[in-house]
């Protein structure tokens, strides 16, 4: 069980908020989410959405960041990336999905392959990549005058897609199916996005990447704005949705890396050098049996 891996050697007195166990104002839930280690192996893997990184390498400017980190994200699997703040976890999630060129003077160097085929071609348009590798951001970011409805198939516009009403009935629907907040918004979809709580916000956000059906969905801090209700929701709307989409997550929140992840990667950034993975793998055995004692001090709580 999570809580027993993440008893903290430090007193809780030296754990940050952010590092902190179960927070001690948290309701009791009343289904608490399985941990995914505990869950029944799907009978077959997705057909997609084995994302690979290779070598990946990153500068702001003539500021290196990120140095030859590797990640493997197979199919059907959630991979938590964990680590101090600034070792770089955000600037390789974006660069998964072509969105750290976007940042003036932003560079990189490896390779990003989605089943096979380099994310990076540039024989391939950026937004084939962007519909296939969705994103949902730290604060929810719906648009708030449009309707819940509008703020689902707005995704579609990405793509270039055209559907007919019938189609986009069935595509919002099954959207917010997917992303849990159906039955609490099914009555009520022309009411603008923005005056959903924020958990219901994320979750149409959720909803709004899953209309392009993406084969992969990144996930930056998606519960940290978010009260421990809501983000009780969104984890266990990953636990659903991991089953047909790989998921990557940044999560500063140990608990929720244990809870929601299959694997984790360990970021550090030592004394001003550039982020690598000082150690990756299955879930359990990073918090039961670090194999570095720098990843054992940090799912620890001693330093972060
Ligand atoms: N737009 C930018 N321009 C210049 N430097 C940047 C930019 N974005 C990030 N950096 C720098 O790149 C390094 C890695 O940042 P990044 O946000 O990827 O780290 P992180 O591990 O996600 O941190 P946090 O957990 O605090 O979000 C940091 O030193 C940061 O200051």
């Amino acid at each position: 069980m999570p809580e027993q891996i993440l008893s903290p050697m430090a007193p809780a007195s030296q754990l940050d908020d952010t590092m902190r166990l179960e927070p001690a104002a948290e309701p009791p839930h009343p289904h608490p989410p399985v941990p995914r280690s505990a869950r029944a192996p799907r009978s077959s893997p997705p057909a997609g959405g084995h994302l690979h990184a290779e070598a990946i390498s990153a500068w702001f400017g003539e500021r290196k960041v990120l140095d030859r980190v590797s990640l493997d994200m197979p199919p059907g699997a959630v991979t938590a990336l964990i680590g101090p703040s600034g070792c770089g976890k955000s600037t390789f999630l974006r660069i998964l999905n072509r969105m750290h060129e976007l940042v003036p003077k932003a560079t990189l160097a490896g390779r990003v392959l989605l089943d096979g085929t380099d994310v990076y071609d540039p024989q391939r348009r950026l937004t084939e990549a962007r519909a296939a590798i969705g994103m949902v951001f730290q604060k929810p970011n719906p648009f708030p005058a449009m309707s819940i409805y509008d703020n689902v198939v707005a995704g579609l516009k990405l793509t270039g897609r055209r559907a007919g009403r019938a189609e986009k009935d069935q595509l919002v629907e099954e959207s917010l199916t997917r992303a849990g907040l159906w039955r609490e918004v099914s009555g009520r979809l022309d009411q603008p996005g923005g005056a959903l709580s924020g958990g219901q916000q994320q979750r149409l956000c959720i909803a709004r990447s899953l209309a392009v059906r993406p084969r992969v969905l990144l996930m930056d801090e998606p519960c940290s704005a978010l009260d421990p209700t809501s983000t009780r929701r969104i984890e266990e709307t990953i636990g659903e949705l991991a089953d047909d989409v790989t998921i990557v997550i940044v999560t500063h929140n140990m608990q929720q890396a244990a809870r929601v992840s299959d694997q984790c990667a360990f970021f550090l950034a030592e004394q001003g050098t550039p982020g690598r993975i000082v150690e990756y793998g299955p879930t359990g055995a990073m918090f039961e049996n670090p194999q570095d004692q720098r990843t054992s001090d940090y799912v620890n709580g001693r330093f972060g």
